[in-house]
């Protein structure tokens, strides 16, 4: 199993940059199917596990994607199935978003159900919603959902249980091309909402409203290819925020907007921490102690669920008691328990967590669970006593683009030590011997050579 080691007690100082947003290229590249006619040019495209997935699931609908550079150029005039391959779906809930486009371009869609995860069981009832009320049929399979529709999808008044993203997101693309007007109440107003509803709108869609509660979207008659650059990832920004704070550092975050990250510059400053928020980016300066501070996450422009795990992290290193809560996914605690394996005091009660701050950190073994989970376990490792060694690094690197070598530029010890399967692949790949690999790693210092023998490399290669 590959594994990020850190060994704490690096004060982080430094530029570090961020990457086009995670949660709007998924739907970008999605709405990307709805382009009868030329080409769409996506730029500020990371490299992340989520994206190689996406693009898999578009491929297989027939798109021609090309890819160079950070950016992504996809021919979609021609589909040749309205099916999103099981496989590919299961591994990643956000390819559920080719549901609404495929439903419009196509009038039939059969997908895998994306079923739940490590952080919630996350239904898709709002999505099949809003097509029903567009005029969907829909129909449950063995695991499968295949929804179709007579003639054209039809504008209609939908009115969202809950602001759910995906929803809202889905429910746009399928209403861009839909005859009459398609008005999304309790919308979900996230700043990837607004990004996906500029891309629609450059496309030729007419969308109004996005970033409010109400969206309105008359329909028009098809969609063509554009050019458009992604907004930046604001949680990857807040992530690096934090981490800088973790460790008293001084980081300036370059490409962090702030009207992204209200919150979570707000409760950063509540705890002390000096935010400097400049033309193109966010100045992190901070002297522990820090103050506790409570956190409750909520929908857009409330504190967001997916900076919940960092922020607990750092709640570990303020004095006094501080309180969070989730109310957005039942389920999004399971950063709790390997933080206690690395010293943590943290009690739960239901979706409540209680943080004694000022508890001594130490390196452990510890397995990030999902995604900002892991992300949670690294800022803490940055200031734990001795090495921690972070398994199940998948879930990372699904959303963190490069997130080692970031850290490792403003000043932390942090190493990917490869699992001994990916320095045979590696090896085979460049024809190379893997002692030979094992060698060019450690020059790289992508992972110190006794970081990977003790990771029992060297047996395998025996
Ligand atoms: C790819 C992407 O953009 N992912 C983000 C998106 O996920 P996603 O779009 O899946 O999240 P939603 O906003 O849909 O989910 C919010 C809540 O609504 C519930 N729900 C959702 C849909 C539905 O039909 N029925 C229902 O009950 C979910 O279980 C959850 O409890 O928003 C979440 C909430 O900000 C973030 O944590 C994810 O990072
Ligand atoms: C939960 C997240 O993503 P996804 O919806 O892709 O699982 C996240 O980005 O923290």
């Amino acid at each position: 199993m590959s594994k990020i080691i850190v060994r704490g007690g690096r004060t982080l100082q430094g530029t570090v940059r961020v990457h086009g947003a995670k949660n709007s290229v998924l739907p970008i590249l999605a709405a990307a199917l709805l382009a009868e006619e030329g080409s769409s040019v996506i730029h500020d495209v990371p490299a992340l596990d989520d994206v190689k997935n996406i693009l898999q699931v578009l491929a297989a609908l027939g798109v021609h994607a090309q890819q160079s550079d950070g950016s992504v150029r996809l021919q979609a005039e021609s589909l040749i199935s309205y099916e999103a391959p099981y496989e590919l779906v299961r591994k990643m809930r956000a390819s559920f978003l080719v549901m609404g486009p495929l439903l419009a371009r196509l009038g039939k869609v059969r997908i895998s159900l994306p079923g739940g995860c490590a952080i919630g069981t996350r239904p898709i009832d709002q999505h099949l919603k809003g097509f029903e009320a567009m005029g969907a049929e829909i129909g449950f399979g063995q695991g499968t959902i295949e929804a179709s529709v007579n003639g054209k999808l039809r504008g209609a008044r939908i009115y969202l249980d809950i602001a759910s993203v995906g929803a809202t997101e889905n429910i746009m693309m399928a209403a861009a091309t839909a005859e009459g007007t398609t008005i999304i109440e309790n919308a979900a107003k996230e700043p990837e909402i607004v990004d996906l509803a500029n891309f629609l709108n450059a496309m030729g869609a007419i969308v109004r409203g996005a970033g409010t509660g109400v969206i309105r979207i008359e329909g028009v008659e098809k969609l063509r290819g554009v050019e458009h650059h992604v907004i930046p990832d604001r949680v990857e920004a807040g992530t690096y925020m934090i981490a800088a704070a973790i460790t008293g550092g001084d980081v300036y975050v370059e490409g962090a907007i702030r009207d992204h990250l209200g919150p979570v510059v707000a409760k950063l400053e509540e705890m002390g921490v000096q935010i400097e928020c400049e033309e193109n980016g966010i100045r992190v300066i901070a002297k522990h102690p820090l103050k506790a501070v409570d956190v409750k996450t909520l929908p857009y422009p409330g504190y967001p669920t997916d900076m919940q795990a960092q922020m607990m992290a750092l709640l570990l290193v303020a004095d006094g008691t501080s309180i969070v809560t989730e109310t957005v996914f039942e389920n999004r605690f399971m950063h709790v328990e390997e933080l206690v394996k690395m010293g943590a005091e943290i009690k739960v009660d239901g979706r409540t967590a209680i943080i004694t701050g000022g508890a001594k950190l130490s390196g452990a073994s510890v397995c990030a669970t999902d995604l900002r989970a892991g992300a949670a376990l690294i800022c803490a490792a940055l200031v734990a006593d001795g090495s921690t060694e972070v398994g199940g690094i998948h879930h990372i690197e699904r959303g963190y683009m490069d997130l080692v070598s970031k850290l490792a530029a403003i000043g932390a010890d942090i190493y990917r030590a490869p699992s001994p399967e990916e320095v045979l692949e590696e090896a085979e790949k460049a024809s190379l011997q893997p002692e030979n690999l094992l060698q060019q790693l450690e020059q790289r210092a992508s992972a110190p050579a006794e970081v990977i023998r003790s990771m029992k490399v060297q047996p395998t290669l025996a």
